[in-house]
């Protein structure tokens, strides 16, 4: 479990913390976590998503387990910048669909001092790196990775496998359209012809 630092610390250092991993790896739970904990401490939190992301909610940050926190829609990384003037704490979730200006905007705001906290989707659904995530890891003071369970077999899983045929980066969807699966079950699902779920293969 991550520890934050003492913040009544007389030095305001910012920091950039990752959180990454496969969908229903817990990356949202733990974005929130953090940023609860922040705001018990009375530090200003701000958080932002992409607003191409509106699955659950357009102004909330919303986990599988429907545990939520108020966030703002940004349509591009530079806006961050613009609306994070004194806070202590910022929050991104969905980091993946970003601009790769997102890696400039967090190390600006983490020298300014603010603690930056980070969640995204390390790879596509064909385990290839998404977007400025490797780029955010590189920069960070911390990385995360969490691991959801593979439906299949149980294991540990750090792939995001897509359940239909459809082919572009972006595609927002659930569990109706992803599962999360192990090395071994997404090296098999992703040879096999049929793309459709098959438990315990
Ligand atoms: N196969 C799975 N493995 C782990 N957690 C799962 C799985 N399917 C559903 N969940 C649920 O998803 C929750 C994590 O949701 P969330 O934090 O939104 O994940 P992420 O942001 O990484 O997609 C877990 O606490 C769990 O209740
Ligand atoms: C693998 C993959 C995922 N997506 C989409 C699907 C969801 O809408 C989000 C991830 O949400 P989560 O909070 O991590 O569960 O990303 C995508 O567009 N492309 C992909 O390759
Ligand atoms: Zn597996």
């Amino acid at each position: 479990m991550f520890i934050e630092r003492d913040v009544n610390s007389p030095k305001k250092l910012g920091t950039i913390e990752v959180v990454t991993g496969s969908m229903f790896s817990g990356k949202t739970e733990e974005l929130i976590r953090r940023l609860k904990r922040a705001k018990f401490a009375r530090q200003k939190v701000e958080i932002y998503k992409p607003a191409m992301e509106t699955r659950f909610s357009e102004d909330e940050v919303v986990s599988h387990d429907e545990n939520a926190i108020r966030s703002s829609p940004v349509d591009n990384s530079s806006n961050i910048l613009l609306l994070s003037g004194n806070v202590d704490v910022i929050g991104i979730d969905e980091a993946q669909f970003f601009d790769k200006g997102l890696i400039e905007v967090v190390v600006k705001l983490a020298n300014m001092g603010i603690r930056v906290i980070i969640a995204g989707l390390d790879m596509d659904f064909k385990g290839l790196p998404f977007g400025p995530m490797p780029g955010l890891m590189a920069v960070a003071d911390h990385v995360t990775k969490v691991h959801a369970i593979c439906v299949r077999c149980g294991s540990i899983a750090q792939f995001s496998h897509r359940l239909s045929e459809q082919e572009q980066v972006v595609l927002l969807g659930e569990k109706e359209a992803y599962e999360p699966l192990c090395r071994s079950c997404f090296t098999k699902a992703i040879k096999s012809p049929s793309k459709s779920s098959q438990k315990g293969g």
